[in-house]
């Protein structure tokens, strides 16, 4: 049995970090992916019994008897796929050991985090079974594009596809990309949840709810609504190849609340409005060219708020200051996106702007050692695909 899922990365336009402390986000997917094949061996199948993980990004390969996987979480030998479970810290122990086992080069310190979640995410979908796991993925790792969820997302929608908790009614041979029903969306997220807890010890959910759910959402407290742009929003995206982890920042952000709750609660405050403000001008219908100029200019300005909030809360890097300060010459505005400390810029494209201009900003960002991507925004979420056919991809 064999199933392929993929997920998407995404861009958080306005309230990362203040999302974790209850305020209102807004993110939408990207057309940049995480792909998971899953093959479960048959009953009559011979050879070593594995549990095998494949991660293509890294050029890693990792793999466990699944007597050993038993053995150490014997209570996971009965799957529960239909109900979603976190890792609690004695599960956590017995990840770890399985995951010491494997020793994960130093080089790749994060990893291991991840390595975790697949394994708290295989063993409670799908137990104890043999079977390969392949991860490839076309997002930057650790780059604010919501490698983790996507990661976490296409582990759950492939476990789940495959598992007794979901049923298709579909011709399964099509050779297209098939999406979820609602309510088995709703179980991949709460799944890919968990694995994002394990990631990042303590994420809000918008990263893994707009990877399952896809094109472009509001997110507060748990809760998602969604958005249905009516401004042609382009972004130039600048990685700026500084690597960070989401968990340490997230941590970084509460601790400076702990020390100074009451001007953290206005910033958190103040983001939830720039929030608000963004998602409604983003609805609002465009009768002309000139209302898409304004509604650019505002959300402009909004976009430099949030990111003179994000310098205040502590998760800046003068990397991300030397983007902000390079498209302003040229009179564009940026902030970072996702969990900031380095990782992805955000540029604003308007929509009157000239393409030479593009071209100069992006010659002079990668002359200054940045990559730089334009992105498709607001696609599907989450999908999958039962043939195997290798022309298809
Ligand atoms: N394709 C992949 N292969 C293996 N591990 C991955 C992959 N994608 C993500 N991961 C895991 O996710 C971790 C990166 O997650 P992290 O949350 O720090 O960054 P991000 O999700 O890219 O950015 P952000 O959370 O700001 O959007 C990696 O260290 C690894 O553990
Ligand atoms: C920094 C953060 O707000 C977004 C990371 O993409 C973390 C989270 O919401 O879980
Ligand atoms: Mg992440």
């Amino acid at each position: 049995m064999e199933v392929r899922a993929r997920a998407p990365g995404k861009i958080i336009l306005s309230g990362e970090h203040a999302v974790v402390h209850g305020s209102t986000a807004v993110a939408a997917s990207i057309n940049l992916y995480t792909q998971v094949s899953l093959r479960i061996a048959g009953d009559s199948e011979s050879g070593d019994r594995l549990l095998k993980l494949q991660l293509k990004d890294v050029g890693l390969e990792f793999s466990w008897p699944t007597g050993r996987v038993r053995e150490a979480l014997p209570e996971l030998s009965t799957p529960s796929a239909s109900s979603p479970t976190t890792c609690s810290p004695e599960f956590m122990k017995s990840i770890a050991a399985l995951v010491e086992e494997q020793n994960i080069p130093e080089a790749n310190g994060g990893l291991a985090a991840g390595v975790s979640a697949f394994l708290w995410l295989y063993a409670s979908i799908q137990g104890c079974k043999p079977a390969t796991v392949v991860v490839t993925s076309d997002l930057p790792l650790g780059a604010g594009l919501g490698s983790s969820a996507a990661f976490c997302v296409a582990l759950s929608g492939a476990f789940l596809a495959l598992s007794d908790a979901v049923s298709w009614n579909v011709d399964l041979n099509h050779p297209a990309w098939l999406s979820f029903g609602e309510n088995d969306l709703e179980l991949i997220n709460r799944w890919a949840f968990e694995g994002e807890k394990i990631i990042h010890g303590k994420p809000s959910g918008v990263d893994n709810t707009v990877s399952t759910f896809g094109n472009m959402i509001m997110f507060k407290s748990g809760n998602l609504t969604r958005i249905k742009p009516n401004v042609p929003l382009r972004m130039l995206i600048t990685n700026t190849r500084v690597g960070r982890n989401t968990k340490a920042l997230v941590a970084g952000v509460s601790e400076r609340t702990l020390r100074h709750p009451d001007a953290m609660t206005y910033v958190f405050n103040a983001i939830d409005s720039i929030s608000k403000e963004l998602s409604s001008i983003i609805q609002l219908p465009a009768p002309s060219e000139v209302a898409v100029t304004e509604k650019e200019a505002k959300l402009e300005e909004l976009m430099e708020m949030n990111q003179g909030m994000l310098q205040c809360i502590g998760v800046s890097h003068t990397s991300i200051e030397a983007v902000l300060q390079t498209t302003l010459k040229y009179k564009l505005t940026s902030k970072l996106t996702g969990a900031g400390g380095g990782g992805c810029v955000l540029t604003l494209l308007p929509s009157l702007l000239a393409g030479n201009v593009v071209d100069k900003v992006i010659a002079e960002l990668e002359s200054c050692g940045f990559q730089c991507l334009i992105a498709g925004i607001g696609g599907n979420g989450v999908e999958v695909c039962f043939n195997s056919r290798p022309d298809f991809f």
